[in-house]
């Protein structure tokens, strides 16, 4: 059985619009779990739907920790989204990883502590699998389409997300780099990703390298003015790279082959007669296949 494709992009920092969609509106999302980050630009590109939410809002209003995740999940699949491309500004802790680098992220370590995490609980408990919290299927167009744009891409990578704002000390760069393995850091795609798991949408992550964060000798600490002045060629190119996605994931898709969007499956713990009833109506949108 075949479905309509409908892509979704979360544009990170430098990314807040994308061009080139057909029948181009900005439509306000309304969600159990409040109001997503901004409008979604919706539109056609090649013949299939597209959403775009800039992850901090036009004019970068929310930070890291206030992003409202739920909110922009939900109402990406309330919008009918079925595949998120989550494209995000980076530090590098690999000399082979430079600034201007694409990174297809196929790992997460998650080091954040003040955010929501998960759209269910007490009530209605549910533990999805995370080994592999990105969709293959996925990066592969994500690493197609970037090659297809001439950027630099490294297929794999774990990246370490951070609670921020502020960005890491040496000992912290350092104890992520050597000791814990991590390839990249951010402080945005979690809980982005947890929460894309259970709303059994597809997630990519496509981290652009703006930094080398500050383990590196040469390059000293992290500093906001390279950083975005790196930005705005990584952005273009993003965009680029995004435009290419419609042509390659077409416009009708089956059933994800990695198990994405069944994610839920037997996920859900809590028996049905001790089910809150207003938590059920939450999930309506994220957990409405299983839940009836
Ligand atoms: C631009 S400096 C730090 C800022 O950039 C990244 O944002 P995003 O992941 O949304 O592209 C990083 O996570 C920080 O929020
Ligand atoms: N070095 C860094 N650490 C955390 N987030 C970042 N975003 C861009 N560069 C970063």
């Amino acid at each position: 059985m075949t479905k309509p494709t409908m892509i979704a992009v979360i544009g990170g920092s430098g990314l807040y619009e994308i061009d080139g969609l057909q029948d181009a509106r900005w439509v306000t999302v309304d969600t159990p779990w409040g109001a997503p980050s901004d409008q979604i630009l919706t539109g056609e590109l090649d013949g299939v739907k597209m959403g775009f939410l800039p992850r901090h809002g036009r004019g970068h209003v929310h930070a890291p920790s206030d992003v409202p995740y739920r909110a922009n999940i939900d109402a990406l699949k309330r919008l009918g989204a079925t595949d998120v491309i989550s494209v995000s500004a980076c530090g590098s802790f690999r000399e082979s990883m430079a600034p201007g680098d694409f990174v297809i992220v196929d790992q997460f370590i998650d080091r954040t502590f003040a955010r929501h995490k998960s759209f269910f609980g007490s009530g209605c408990v549910a533990h999805v699998s995370l080994a592999h919290p990105t969709c293959p299927r996925l990066g592969d167009a994500c690493e197609t389409a970037a090659r297809a744009a001439g950027i630099t891409v490294h297929r794999g990578g774990t990246y370490l997300a951070m609670e921020g704002p502020q960005f890491s000390t040496v000992a912290e760069s350092k104890l992520y780099r050597e000791q814990w393995g991590a390839d990249v850091i951010g402080m945005t795609n979690m809980p982005e990703a947890k929460l894309a798991r259970e709303a059994e949408l597809c997630y990519a992550s496509i981290a652009m390298v703006t930094d080398f964060d500050s383990w590196h000798p040469d390059h000293g600490a992290v500093d906001i003015t390279a950083i975005l002045a790196t930005l705005q060629g990584n952005s273009s190119n993003g965009a680029d790279l995004v435009r290419r996605l419609p042509a390659l994931l077409g416009g009708e898709r089956t059933e994800c082959p990695h198990g994405c969007d069944t994610a839920l499956e037997y996920a859900i713990m809590t028996a049905p007669e001790k089910r809150d009833p207003a938590l059920l109506t939450k999930l309506d949108a994220v957990a409405g296949r299983v839940l009836g």
